[in-house]
């Protein structure tokens, strides 16, 4: 199907968000949580964990569903659905892996012109801790030409 599922995860501390510098592949250069794609043997919550642990190191011990955001990119059938997850318990320090150097940023810190152009629209509602369901058609990787943000009860 032309679906793909992906996760998004970040580890927040006291008024600080864990993020990291993308170093290769998809959104390379972008400052963003974690996470790839869910293997067919895992469930989505497991496989934001195993992604969580190989791009920082940290053992999430508590996952919470935040949000699912669609991306739609004019030109392209493929539908990415992104599950995003908080983690307020892990075990481990952050280290850099080969696909990301972690950094913590204070909440209102967050380098928004140096992540995806979806970031500045949901994290306001993420930070206050309200779950969201988005929808966003991009042309390219840099325009937003539509979206659609909404708040939910439940995931
Ligand atoms: C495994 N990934 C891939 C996608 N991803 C995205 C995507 C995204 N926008 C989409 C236009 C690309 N925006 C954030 N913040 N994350 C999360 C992690």
């Amino acid at each position: 199907t032309n679906q793909k599922i992906l996760t998004l995860v970040m580890v927040r501390k006291a008024n600080a968000i864990l993020l990291g510098l993308k170093k290769r592949g998809f959104g390379e250069g972008k400052w963003n949580g974690f996470g790839g794609k869910v293997e067919n043997d895992e469930t989505v919550a497991e496989g934001a964990i195993r992604e969580l642990e190989e791009e920082s190191g940290l053992v999430a011990k508590c996952l919470k569903k935040v949000g699912i955001l669609e991306f739609e990119f004019v030109g392209n059938p493929i539908v990415l659905e992104v599950h995003v997850f908080d983690v307020l318990q892990y075990e481990g320090e952050p280290v850099e892996t080969e696909e990301m150097q972690p950094q913590w940023f204070p909440e209102d810190s967050v380098p928004y012109e140096k992540m995806w152009p979806d970031d500045i629209l949901w994290y306001p509602l993420y930070l206050k801790g309200i779950k969201f369901k988005g929808y966003f058609l991009y042309q390219g990787h840099d325009t937003i030409l539509k979206y659609t943000l909404t708040q939910v009860d439940h995931l």
